[in-house]
């Protein structure tokens, strides 16, 4: 599929001072750094990215009991949701599926980094880094593959740049039969205070409450409170760019490319409580998870086709 919002290409290496990328002597992590002090840690389990610092401030909530060694999606970070998001439906192929799929639970190949073709995050020369993960069916549990009888090969692409952060999936049907997926980036933002974080551009849109037994509404809020439990899945939204603020302040722009659809998310008291990886139990007041997708409706790709589209985070501090 032709995206109509290509990143473009960045300039030549300027040759000072270059990003560094380093991989856990343990094989499981893949962290890259840039001379100006921004930070990205992704695990291979999930193509999970755990951290993302500007500075010394971490934009990413992580809890402090996420299982990180494979055996369990990790609570906080970004993990990725494919091929199906929330519970399954009966009637579907994706029916024996987990929740949100497998792409967070399964092991992907770091397929190595380039500075050279940045996109949307670069000012010019070598000040961002891209790293690229894969996943294909040959790499499946024998389970996921069963439940998911599909050929598919994902690349997603993690650019870290000086004010921001992109995530890209180029998903691609490499059988011979279509399949239908959905796709979700479900990211824990840190916020200071929960109590003081309003959500911008998503006025008009309609969504699905599911707090209020999957009832649709229309959100008439400029900007958005967080005041109880909040699990909002946002359709087809007009404006390409969330925000998040924070006392009234922006403190991340949230931009979506070629996904129409956002899910907001915070467990409030109760179900954090009721979480064994969530720690600590008040930690739902220090986190909003701001999910981009395309989540409403399947994706259908034929064979050979591919479908890219992701987000950029800008950390507007
Ligand atoms: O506990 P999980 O599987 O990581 O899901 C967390 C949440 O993910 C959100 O995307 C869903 O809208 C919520 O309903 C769900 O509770």
């Amino acid at each position: 599929m032709e995206r109509s919002k290509k990143p473009s290409a960045i300039n030549a290496p300027s040759g000072g001072p270059q990003p560094q990328v380093d991989i856990s002597s343990d094989n499981s992590k893949v962290t890259a750094s840039l001379p100006t002090g921004e930070s990205v840690d992704v695990l291979l389990h999930g193509a999970t990215i755990i951290s993302w610092k500007s500075g010394k401030q971490e934009n990413l909530w992580l809890s402090e009991k996420a299982v990180l060694d494979g055996s369990k999606a990790v609570r906080g970070g970004i993990p990725v949701v494919f091929p199906v998001f929330g519970p399954p439906p009966a009637n579907h192929a994706t029916s024996k599926l987990p929740q949100h799929g497998f792409a967070r639970t399964s092991r992907w190949e770091y397929l190595g980094k380039s500075t050279s073709e940045s996109g949307a995050l670069s000012q010019g020369g070598d000040d961002c880094v891209k790293l690229d993960f894969g996943l294909s069916s040959s790499n499946l549990s024998a389970d996921a593959k069963k439940a998911w009888p599909y050929d598919f090969g994902l690349i997603y692409s993690v650019t870290l740049g000086r004010d921001g952060l992109q995530t890209v999936m180029n998903v691609r049907n490499e059988g011979k039969q279509p399949f239908e997926f959905q796709f979700l980036l479900h990211t824990y933002l840190a916020v200071k205070d929960i109590s003081k974080v309003t959500v911008t551009g998503l006025m008009g849109a309609t969504y699905t409450n599911k707090v209020l037994n999957a009832t649709n509404h229309t959100e008439t809020h400029a900007a958005l409170p967080i005041t109880a439990e909040t699990d909002r899945v946002y359709a087809s939204i007009a404006q390409d760019t969330t925000s998040v603020l924070q006392d009234g302040k922006p403190r991340f722009d949230v931009v979506r490319d070629n996904l129409d659809d956002a899910v907001v998310w915070n467990p409030w008291r109760e179900k954090a409580a009721a979480m064994g990886d969530f720690a600590p139990k008040d930690g739902w007041r220090n986190m909003l998870c701001v999910e981009v997708g395309s989540v409403n409706g399947w994706q259908k790709l034929e064979a050979g086709d591919t479908f890219e589209a992701g987000q950029v985070i800008k950390s507007l501090l």
